[in-house]
């Protein structure tokens, strides 16, 4: 498992203490509602998307991109992370648990027996 900087694991609690913590810090909590969270987290996927904007199609593992600009895409991507985590919270899902059991389901609705097949429903 990734550690962080502190040497604790990076864990989805870690993170939903993490943000709970920020909040509550700053009196933020007010603003943490789950509409006001919504948006803020699709706001954060378009600032994502626009690292992407006209570049064309990009090889993975962005090789060829400036280290600056992996830097930043890190940062929008930890945005929207975060926002996820919070808004989850604050609806009381707990999201590491529902993500096991929809990839759980996803298995269930996409079958692997036709290995090797790419074709996509
Ligand atoms: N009310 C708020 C405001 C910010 N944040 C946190 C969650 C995000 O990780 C980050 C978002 O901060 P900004 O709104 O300043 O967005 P950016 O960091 O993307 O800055 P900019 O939009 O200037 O690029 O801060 C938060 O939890 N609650």
């Amino acid at each position: 498992m990734t550690k962080a900087t502190g040497g604790e694991s990076v864990t989805l609690d870690l993170l939903k203490e993490k943000t709970a913590e920020f909040a509550k810090e700053r009196n933020w909590d007010q603003f943490h509602s789950p509409r006001n969270l919504l948006l803020a987290l699709v706001g954060e996927v378009g600032e994502l998307s626009e690292i992407f904007q006209w570049r064309g199609e990009v090889p993975r593992g962005l090789s060829d991109w400036k280290e600056e600009d992996k830097v930043h895409l890190g940062e929008e991507l930890s945005d929207v992370l975060l926002y996820l985590v919070r808004l989850s919270d604050i609806c009381g899902i707990d999201l590491g648990k529902a993500a096991l059991r929809k990839v759980g389901l996803n298995a269930i609705k996409y079958p692997a027996a036709g290995k090797g097949s790419s074709e996509q429903t």
